[in-house]
């Protein structure tokens, strides 16, 4: 046998048509009753031992069960070799009981996982046509006992090939045989009657034997006759009984009785006659014992293998397991380290938190502590607040009732100030034209709402007698300025003060359109080009002027100072200097602070000594007449010496301080050119020449030296003004000033008027406009917030000028 499953060795016998095959099993006790009965059955026929090899399904190692597919290859390899031994050793015993009576057998093995499937595999395979097999476990028979019980029996009954006759035995009794045409056609009974009958000679044998498929009745007494032969040749002849037949009084019976006592008692009957039986009896006692112990020993050794591959496997198992160990312990190292790490930060977190946590409840501890004292002073600002709220909710109602009083005051003024004008008209005939000598008067609120609360960015200057703002008043543009409040002029005394001055009106005057006697505060027109200082000082943004327009402002000067001084009484400006002088749109210029020392309370006006001395500028007193200090007047000759000064300026450019020793010197030197202001362009050198000397005549120390504006001053300057309009950079004098113009009806007004929108109008033209149901302004075609016209004074006085001069 190969050792390969269902792989078929056969050995020795292949005459199956006249061979018995007894199936045998592992236990050779059950199985040689059987044996023993085909040997007496069929004395004289070839015998084969047909044994399927079932390798067991698990392994009994070291008192302990494993399965073979738990255990290596090698181990279950080794296993079956041992299991193969063992049936080739189980084998040789049937072969040796088969040799003790003289019987050469043959075997037929297999190895499969079931013992009945490899047997019908193995009859079919060698197309086996007798065989003999165990019905039952000894133990189970019986007298009665008439088919088969082993589940082994059943199947190989019932499957294996009909060529095959089966005779079931049990406890060395035939049980039940199966024909080979596979009816069940014979009764144990019979068989045995008809077995009987042949041994006794009788002639039913024969027809018995006929039902016995494949045995010819020939063939079965010749079995019987020929084991009797087998028998008889080696002890004594004679036929077999029943008793016999089931191993009771037959030689064999010995064989078949006990294991233990087979070979013992199947060697005396067999060496019975033989002399030297005795010792070739022990020979196999000890050769038995010796395989005994051999077989004993293998198994050990193979033990102690098994054992020493299950310590190698257990030590390369622990080497595996330890360096396992070893990188799970590394890593349990580093893992340690990490998690120290991430503790240590934790723990610094949580500490930082702590802190955090501590500073916070103090915090809260501090805000709780905190809670009451707010809440009581949020109850506390709360009634305030209410109260507060009460206040404004009564103060707007005053001041509602205060607006509806001075609306219905202001109605009532501007009635009366229309009545007063209507009486100055019949009083001054001279003053035909009403608008011209509007005079307004302004509340304090206008003057507030004008400068925007005085905002310090309206601030345009601040003067000896106080600041001046720029302002937006009834749509017009004006400078106040803010005289002081202190002294004890009164209201009325200072409003007619200002409507004195008011009335005093030049081209080159800044008019006077108002006051506010409330704040003491005088409104004049705005002129937006700065003061003559910024423009020779070129400060800011200020251009140079050209000379043209400084012979211009010379001219303009010395027409309002002879204005002044011709009017009865004689007016005397005393403060002329550059800051002064100040400059409209068009470049024409205006004297401004006309009258401001009549408006200041005798107690705060300065004596003309102390004044110069006490300005912060020290350059302002370069401007005054050198006699005041010792007259303590002022004179016409006062106002001559600081044109004087002011001519030099606008000749030279030059600061205040020692212009007239230079001017001197330059003159003297002839090399008057050299101080001359070249920003101012190219000056016609000799008539300047003439006008420096002029200028440095009104500039005598005393009053008597000095020239006179209209005889003298006046056509020098006019000389120079001559060249000037002769020259194409100088504006002609028929020019029509484009604001001079009504954007409607594009002629030179004669009643401008100021809309909502800031522009000027003929008051015709924009009351026609309104009255066609416009609401817009004609300029900018935006919604206009009223309908209301106001006179624009200032323009209309420029208007007049300029058509009695053209
Ligand atoms: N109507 C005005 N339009 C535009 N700017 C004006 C007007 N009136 C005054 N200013 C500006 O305000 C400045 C201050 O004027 P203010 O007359 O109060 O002081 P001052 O001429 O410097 O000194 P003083 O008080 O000696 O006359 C002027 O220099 C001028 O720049």
């Amino acid at each position: 046998m190969g050792g390969g499953e269902g792989e078929i060795e056969i050995e020795g016998l292949c005459d199956v048509e006249n061979t018995i095959f007894v199936a045998v099993g592992n236990n050779v006790k059950e199985s040689k009753s059987t044996l023993l009965w085909a040997l007496q059955s069929f004395a004289g026929k070839k015998i084969c031992l047909l044994h399927v090899h079932e390798p067991a399904h698990s392994v009994s190692l070291i008192n302990e069960k494993f399965a073979v597919n738990k255990l290596k290859h090698q181990v279950v390899k080794a296993y079956r070799e041992l299991e193969r031994e063992k049936m080739n050793e189980v084998l040789k015993q049937y072969l040796l009981i088969l040799a003790q009576v003289g019987v050469q057998a043959g075997k037929v093995c297999t190895e499969t996982d079931n013992v009945e499937k490899g047997i019908v595999q193995i009859i079919a395979q060698h197309d086996i046509r007798w065989l003999v097999m165990g019905a039952a476990a000894d133990k189970h028979y019986s007298k009665k006992l008439s088919e088969v019980k082993s589940k082994k029996a059943t199947f190989v009954c019932q499957q294996a090939p009909v060529s095959c006759s089966i005779w079931f035995v049990c406890n060395g009794c035939l049980i039940y045989t199966r024909s080979r045409c596979g009816n069940l056609i014979s009764h144990v009974g019979s068989f045995l009657r008809s077995d009987t009958k042949l041994l006794q000679g009788n002639a039913e044998a024969d027809e018995d034997a006929d039902e016995v498929g494949g045995m010819s009745k020939g063939f079965a007494s010749q079995v019987l006759v020929q084991s009797t032969d087998n028998l008889v040749g080696t002890s004594k002849s004679y036929p077999l009984s029943m008793d016999e037949m089931r191993g009771v009084a037959s030689p064999l019976y010995s064989l078949h009785k006990s294991q233990g006592h087979l070979d013992r008692s199947s060697s005396v009957v067999l060496l019975e006659g033989k002399s030297d039986g005795q010792e070739t009896s022990e020979i196999c006692d000890k050769l038995e014992h010796a395989k005994t112990n051999a077989a004993s020993l293998k198994q050990k050794a193979f033990e102690e293998s098994v054992k020493r591959w299950k310590t190698e496997e257990d030590a390369l198992e622990a080497i595996r397991k330890a360096e396992a160990l070893e990188s799970s312990c590394m890593n349990e190292i580093k893992q340690r380290k990490e998690m120290e790490e991430v503790l240590s930060d934790q723990r610094q977190e949580l500490e930082r938190m702590k802190n955090q946590h501590d500073q916070y409840t103090k915090e809260l501890q501090m805000v709780r502590d905190q809670k009451p004292v707010l809440e009581s002073q949020l109850i506390e600002s709360r009634s305030a607040e209410e109260e507060l709220e009460e206040k404004i909710v009564q103060a707007v109602k005053l001041l509602v009732t205060f607006k509806e009083k001075r609306d219905k005051l202001q109605i009532e003024h501007d009635e009366a100030i229309r009545e007063l004008g209507g009486l100055r008209k019949v009083v001054n005939k001279n003053a035909a034209d009403s608008f011209k000598l509007q005079f307004f008067a302004f509340s304090f609120w206008e003057i507030n709402e004008a400068t925007r609360d005085f905002d310090p960015s309206w601030k345009i200057g601040d003067g000896r007698y106080g600041s001046v703002y720029k302002g937006l008043l009834r749509h017009l543009k004006v400078a106040i300025k803010m005289l002081p409040s202190r002294g004890s002029q009164g209201h009325v005394e200072f409003e007619h003060e200002a409507w004195a001055l008011s009335r005093v009106r030049h081209r080159n005057l800044v008019t006077l359109i108002g006051t506010c006697p409330e704040s003491r505060s005088l409104v004049y027109e705005y002129l937006r080009n700065g003061n003559l200082e910024e423009h020779l000082a070129c400060q800011g943004k200020a251009p140079p002027l050209s000379w043209q327009t400084r012979t211009k402002i010379a001219s303009e000067l010395c027409s309002v100072l002879i204005f002044l001084h011709s009017s009865r009484p004689c007016i005397i400006h005393g403060n002329l200097k550059p800051t002064n002088v100040l400059l409209d749109a068009n470049f024409v210029s205006k004297l401004s602070d006309l009258g401001i020392r009549h408006l200041i309370p005798r107690d705060e006006k300065p004596t003309y000594k102390p004044t110069f001395c006490n300005k912060t500028d020290p350059e302002d007193s370069v401007y005054e007449d050198p006699e005041i200090p010792e007259t303590g007047e002022l004179t016409v000759e006062s106002d001559v010496y600081s044109f004087g000064i002011v001519l030099l300026r606008l000749l030279t450019g030059r600061p205040a301080f020692g212009i007239v020793k230079d001017v001197k010197c330059a003159l003297e030197r002839d090399n008057f050119s050299t101080v001359l202001d070249r920003r101012a362009g190219e000056w016609p050198l000799e008539e300047t020449k003439t006008l420096a000397q002029l200028a440095l005549r009104c500039c005598e120390n005393k009053g008597e030296d000095r020239p006179d504006l209209v005889s003298e001053v006046w056509s020098v300057i006019e000389l120079l003004r001559e060249l000037c309009t002769s020259n194409r950079d100088c504006k002609g004098p028929h020019r029509i000033p484009s604001h001079f113009v009504c954007p409607i009806f594009q002629e030179v007004m004669k009643e401008p008027h100021i809309a909502a929108d800031g522009f000027t109008y003929e008051a015709d033209a924009i009351k026609g406009w309104f009255n066609s149901g416009h609401k817009t302004s004609p300029m900018t075609n935006l919604k206009l917030d009223h309908c209301d016209l106001t006179p624009n004074n200032a323009l209309y006085n420029a208007i007049q000028e300029w058509q009695q001069r053209s």
